[in-house]
């Protein structure tokens, strides 16, 4: 098949990347120049392990290309993508402008018979509406589908490639029978191709996502409530994992969600409901709660140093959002960073892919960008933890002590056993655990 995937960012890259892997020809169009430029030299825009390989050889190979004309492309599409962007507005509500210009400039290029598929996370109703403005720029029908994606970013391609399901809202069967035949490939293990109506399809992706969040609101909630009572967080969660009905995905506690579609989906979610006279208030309680958590680790450090952490050097480890990205949208790390900037704290940093974002951001605001997590720590006051990357994991604890004028750690990801600190001597604040604090033993 013939595809024309428009936006070339996170979803955009992987989806055209992914299908043309299956054997489509597929034309991967955006707006920005130098990104397609270097996409054309295997200059990948984004961290997403195995992407870069992917794009490669699909590309070498021929069936993927890269271009900034979608005049050029459109005409011969049997299926046009539209994987743009839909941030937050100042209403909170997604702004659809991108989707909105995309649907103009396609308009007078599109095949009699192409399916225009939405694939950006789109309010409920946008797929009526594209549907409405194609009739109308076009003087005809244009048959228009909704294909939300759920895939996560560090694990994009195997999400994309290995889903839990594929949801299709579509209003006939030549679309039904497109989508079938396109994700064939994805569903042999017997996962299933759901189709339903766009509107249907439009509220499941944004139910999904605000359910997950659901889940991390709660389970800060319930980790903030362990630090006052005394638990620990992490049996808490196990002792209610184990209950089939609660499992274990997407109960871990930090410093709240980040990324680009939790934090303005759940608002965009909520702002839909108040435009229909409904009020949200899990909604609006799940955001909340996270727009809390995501000051615990500066609120934590503020206390210890009673504010004053001028002068102080902090080591920082991690500053994307998540693990196995660049990505610092709505990273908590940027709140940590904002503070001790403010503040006039020296700030020394390592992650393995986002320094180059931060670096964009926040400029010499950061004394040092380290090469790796120990140089961070050299001299450091203290460290602080924003990202539950691999290599944080193990660290050997007396090179790290060693290398820390005083072995203060401020945890937002808990990755140490609580045993571990007191037994190599740190003073260790976590999420929902009781403190170690050595310099009251
Ligand atoms: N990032 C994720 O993990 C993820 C997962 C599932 C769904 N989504 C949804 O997918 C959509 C895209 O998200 P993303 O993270 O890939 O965004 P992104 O910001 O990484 O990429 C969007 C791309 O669209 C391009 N663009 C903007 N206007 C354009 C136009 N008129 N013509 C052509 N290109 C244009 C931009 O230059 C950019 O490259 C959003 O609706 C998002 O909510 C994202
Ligand atoms: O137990 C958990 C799980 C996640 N998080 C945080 O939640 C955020 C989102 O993580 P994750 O969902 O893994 O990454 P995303 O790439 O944002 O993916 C989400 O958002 C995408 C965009 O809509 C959807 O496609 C995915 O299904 C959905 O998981 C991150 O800040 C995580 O640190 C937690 O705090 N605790």
């Amino acid at each position: 098949m013939k595809l024309a995937v428009i936006g070339t960012g996170y979803v955009g890259l992987v989806t055209g990347t992914c299908f043309s892997d299956l054997g489509n020809e597929v034309t991967c169009i955006d707006v920005n120049q130098a990104k397609v430029e270097g996409l054309k030299q295997g200059i990948i825009p984004i961290y997403e392990p195995g992407l870069s390989e992917l794009v490669s050889r699909n590309y070498e190979e021929g069936r993927l290309q890269f271009t900034t004309n979608a005049a050029d492309v459109i005409p011969d599409a049997d299926i046009v993508y539209i994987a743009v962007g839909t941030p937050q507005s100042d209403s909170g509500a997604a702004d659809l402008s991108a989707v909105w210009k995309v649907v103009e400039g396609i308009a007078p290029h599109l095949r009699e018979d192409a399916l225009v598929v939405v694939k950006s996370t789109v309010p409920v109703g946008t797929n009526g509406k594209v549907y409405e403005m194609l009739k109308e720029l076009c003087g005809r029908e244009v048959n228009v589908a909704s294909n939300p994606e759920f895939l996560k970013e560090g694990s994009a391609i195997s999400d994309f490639m290995y889903p839990d399901r594929v949801v299709c809202g579509v209003r006939n069967e030549a679309a039904e029978e497109l989508l079938q035949t396109l994700h064939a490939p994805l569903v042999r293990t017997g996962k299933p191709i759901l189709f339903m109506s766009p509107e249907s399809s439009e509220l499941t992706k944004y139910a999904a996502n605000a359910l997950l969040a659901t889940k991390i609101s709660f389970i800060n909630e319930i980790a903030n409530l362990s630090e006052k009572v005394g638990a620990d967080i992490n049996d808490v969660r196990i002792g209610m994992g184990h209950d089939q009905r609660i499992g274990f995905q997407f109960l871990f506690p930090g410093l709240g969600y980040g990324g680009s579609c939790f934090p303005k989906d759940v608002r965009a979610l909520a702002s839909l409901a108040e435009t229909l006279q409904l009020e949200p208030k899990i909604m609006r309680a799940v955001d909340e709660v996270n727009v809390h958590q995501r000051a615990s680790l500066v609120r934590k450090i503020d206390a210890f140093y009673g504010g004053d952490v001028a002068g102080k050097t902090f080591g920082v480890w991690g500053l994307a959002f998540k693990p196995k990205t660049d990505d610092i949208r709505e990273a908590p790390a940027l709140e940590l960073l904002n503070y001790l900037a403010d503040k006039g704290a020296i700030i020394h940093v390592h992650d393995p892919e986002a320094m180059e974002n931060v670096q964009a951001q926040f400029g010499d605001k950061i004394r040092k960008y380290c090469k790796s997590e120990m140089e961070a720590v050299d001299g450091a006051d203290c460290l602080a933890i924003n990202t539950e990357w691999n290599e944080y994991r193990t660290p050997d604890f007396k090179k790290l002590k060693a290398k820390m004028k005083s072995p203060t750690i401020f945890d937002g990801r808990n990755l140490f056993e609580l045993g571990n600190m007191e037994k190599h001597g740190f003073t260790y604040f976590s999420v929902g655990r009781r403190p170690v604090d050595v310099s009251k033993t």
